[in-house]
């Protein structure tokens, strides 16, 4: 039998690069940490907060500085008698509505035993649940809505809060919202009287470049990587690739993360540049299996279109090809085809994704046409596939053909 060996020629804490880890030090953020602490004075000197909107895209660190200065807050207000700070987060992610966002806030707050149910009340009964347990908790209450673009256009709560007191809903407590999102459209559809009082102080986070990037990882990895188990040139490696496609700190940080867990299996007592870019290779795999994930049913099926004529040595295939395997997939899972128009559409979205590629042919007075391959290994497409309602025995026939075909 095998056995299990503690390995640690790589490592000395790899949770220091995992994401719920949360660093002592915030690098690279200086000006936007001024602005915050700007935003958050009125806190410290005891009047009402100001309502901040933070926005950037995903991994540019809007968590990671805001846990980091309210942490901060709270120690500093500590030396304030007369300020009593109570902060309440929540990640909105899977709340898409106030109604949503007031019951979950109610029940965050409530003891157990005492929530409310999802659904069934009048939503201002709801809210004034939620001032009663605001009320209840006093003094200065800051509410951090991360994710808050996924409360879409019901977003009466983002209206009502920062009005509670002026309305005479709240007395004693003094509330101000913190609102996060990688959503950068959000902010613009929102209603022009909640975009005034939510977005009363905005903070944009920029991507980071490379050298920053560098300078994240290098603090993250003196804590995390062994002395000498980092070869030259890979932090700024990882920083480089990172920075060219998102300048998002987490994917730099994933990308180290795994680049270590290589050379750690491989049993090497040093991160190479190699290692790297076999970590960007899989990381890349898993981006795009995830969107595979997520496609339509019609997206899956014409998908799975390819998927069928590359089985059979046929791809690149022309869409008129594809469309007529995809009719023949529609009959079998008896599902209503959508025109071959709508199916195109598909398969541009599916080469946007980075699952197919596309070639455009010429041919001559009849125009151009574009035809269609697998961009990603055909096991990893058929294995996403799986779960296409009512087609396995399609896809175990798929799989035969590939078989026969060597395509597997
Ligand atoms: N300036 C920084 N210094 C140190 N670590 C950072 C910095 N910026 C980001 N990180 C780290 O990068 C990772 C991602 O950052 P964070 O979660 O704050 O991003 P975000 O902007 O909130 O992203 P999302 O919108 O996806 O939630 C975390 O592990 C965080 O600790």
């Amino acid at each position: 039998m095998p056995r299990f060996e503690r390995k640690q020629n790589i490592f000395r804490n790899k949770d220091a690069l995992g994401e719920s880890y949360q660093p002592e030090t915030i690098e690279e953020r200086e000006e936007e940490i001024d602005q915050y602490m700007d935003a958050l004075q009125p806190v410290v000197d005891g009047w009402e907060p100001n309502n901040i909107f933070l926005y950037g895209n995903t991994g540019v660190g809007k968590t990671a500085v805001t846990d980091y200065l309210l942490d901060q807050l709270r120690e500093d207000v500590s030396d304030y008698e007369d300020v009593n700070l109570s902060v309440i987060s929540l990640n909105c992610k899977t709340l898409n509505s106030s109604y949503q966002v007031a019951v979950e806030l109610v029940n965050k707050l409530r003891p157990s035993g005492g929530e409310i149910s999802s659904t069934g009340y009048p939503q201002q009964a709801v809210f004034k649940k939620l001032y009663a347990e605001l009320e209840d908790i006093g003094g200065t209450i800051l509410l951090v809505l991360d994710e808050i673009d996924a409360i879409g256009d019901r977003d009466e709560l983002l209206y009502e809060l920062p009005r509670a007191r002026a309305n005479d809903n709240l007395d004693d407590a003094k509330v101000g919202l913190i609102g996060i999102s990688n959503d950068f459209k959000f902010r613009d559809q929102l209603d022009p009287r909640v975009q005034d009082t939510l977005c009363e102080r905005e903070l944009q986070f920029p991507p980071y470049d490379a050298p920053e990037l560098e300078n994240i990882l290098q603090s993250r990895a003196s804590i995390a990587i062994v002395d000498d188990a980092i070869k030259d040139g890979v932090l700024k490696f990882c920083a480089a690739l990172a920075a060219r496609d998102s300048g998002s700190a987490r994917q730099a940080l994933d990308l180290l993360r795994l680049a270590g867990e290589i050379a750690e299996n491989n049993d090497r007592d040093a991160i190479t540049e190699d290692h790297v870019e076999a970590a960007r290779s899989r990381l890349e795999q898993e981006r795009v299996e995830e969107g595979m994930r997520e496609l339509t049913t019609h997206g899956r099926l014409a998908l799975l279109a390819v998927v069928s004529k590359a089985a059979k040595a046929e791809t690149p295939c022309r869409t008129r090809d594809i469309y007529e395997e995809y009719l023949t997939l529609c009959e079998s899972s008896d599902t209503d085809s959508l025109a071959q128009r709508s199916v195109h559409n598909h398969l541009s979205d599916l080469r946007m994704l980075g699952i197919l590629s596309a070639n455009e042919n010429r041919s001559g007075s009849r125009g151009n046409y574009y035809s269609y391959e697998l961009d990603v290994p055909f096991s990893s497409a058929v294995e996403a596939m799986d779960d296409v309602l009512r087609l396995d025995e399609e896809i175990e026939t798929i799989r035969d053909i590939a078989t026969m075909n060597n395509r597997s």
